[in-house]
């Protein structure tokens, strides 16, 4: 385990992450903060009395200041308003970019080493704020959004096939937004190609449902967004860090030439391990898969250029 892990934002996807990350024993302490008094000292102090039962150790407290989270290893940026019914992730633009850059700056001052894990949507944007402001290299501000939607695509494919979540090997590339990029060359059950198993009209449905998939959560809760999911996405991320398990997963990360794209913050294979982004992996794409990351990353650079830090 590390020393200390902090989650900012206390809300549903912060503060289960903490949840998460303290019932895997990942970190000795996971400091919660958020801006509203009470809640994360109270949601910190209902964990760490859920410890005798779990049976982890890890300290879980609350707080509104950075102090306590000074020094961190890894800090989880969950900070931010959600969207609602009938809005879409860039519509929390200008919101969050404020809350990501004043949390970026106190990242800076009191964690100058952390590795940063970005959550709050819209996501590429936001990892751009925050790597602009720590001005952390491109190493330690990675974005969580294709583990999730690759953990979507995945939950809907072990359904219709009526097989085990285990066996579905698949990777949700691009933005998080609505052109994100499953590719189906890469999907496999077992090693066996998702194509020999099922007709495809039916895997272009699942494709449009995980791409569609958080809009389809927001659409039953009303009052927000996901969180059991995008949590399950931040902690499968901060797990690869600890342990330095050198995993491949699809993460937002910037790119530097890779896909023929630099200057942006887009979801693409990473290896993670100790040292947070060890490596972008490039793949072949097939000239659809190509066209559609294109076409992604044309959809990030669009909020992005209105911004102004
Ligand atoms: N990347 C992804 O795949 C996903 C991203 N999200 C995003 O994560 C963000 C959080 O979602 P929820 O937890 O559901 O929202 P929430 O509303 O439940 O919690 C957000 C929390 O952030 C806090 N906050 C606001 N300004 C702050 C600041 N300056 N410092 C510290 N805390 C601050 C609020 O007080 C609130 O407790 C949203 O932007 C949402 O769109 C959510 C799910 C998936
Ligand atoms: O849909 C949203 O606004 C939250 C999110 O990013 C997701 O669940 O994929």
């Amino acid at each position: 385990m590390v020393n200390k892990i902090t989650v900012v934002g206390a809300g549903n996807v912060g503060a289960t992450t903490a949840q998460r990350i303290a019932e895997k024993s990942l970190g000795r302490t996971v400091v919660m903060v958020d801006v509203v008094d009470g809640i994360p000292q109270g949601k910190g102090l209902d964990q760490w009395e859920s410890a005798p039962v779990e049976g982890f150790d890890t300290r879980v407290i609350g707080t509104n200041g950075y102090e306590e989270t000074a020094g961190s290893d890894i800090v989880v940026i969950t900070a931010g308003i959600a969207r609602k019914p009938g809005m879409s992730r860039d519509d929390l633009l200008n919101t969050n970019a404020g809350i990501v850059k004043s949390v970026s700056e106190q990242i800076k001052a009191t964690s100058p080493n952390a590795i940063v894990i970005v959550v709050s949507n819209p996501l590429d944007v936001m990892c751009y704020v925050a790597k602009q402001v720590t001005g952390f290299p491109r190493e330690r501000v990675i974005g969580m959004a294709g583990v999730l939607d690759t953990a979507r695509y995945r939950s809907f494919i072990a359904e219709a096939l009526d097989v085990s979540v285990r066996d579905i090997q698949a990777m949700v590339l691009g933005g998080h937004g609505d052109t994100m990029v499953p590719l189906i060359s890469y999907t496999t059950i077992s090693g066996i190609p998702v194509t020999q198993l099922m007709p495809r009209e039916q895997l272009d449905a699942i494709v449009q449902r995980a791409r569609d998939g958080g809009a389809e959560i927001v659409k039953y809760l009303k009052t927000g967004s996901a969180y059991y999911a995008p949590s399950s996405g931040a902690v499968e991320m901060v797990e690869a860090i600890v342990h330095d398990r050198k995993r491949i997963l699809p993460c937002a990360a910037w790119l530097e030439g890779e896909y023929g794209l630099s200057g942006l913050f887009l979801g693409v294979p990473c290896k993670l391990g100790c040292n947070g982004l060890e490596k972008i992996l490039e793949i072949d794409l097939t000239d659809d898969e190509r066209a559609a990351l294109e076409r992604s990353a044309q959809a990030v650079r669009e909020p992005m250029s209105v911004i102004s830090l």
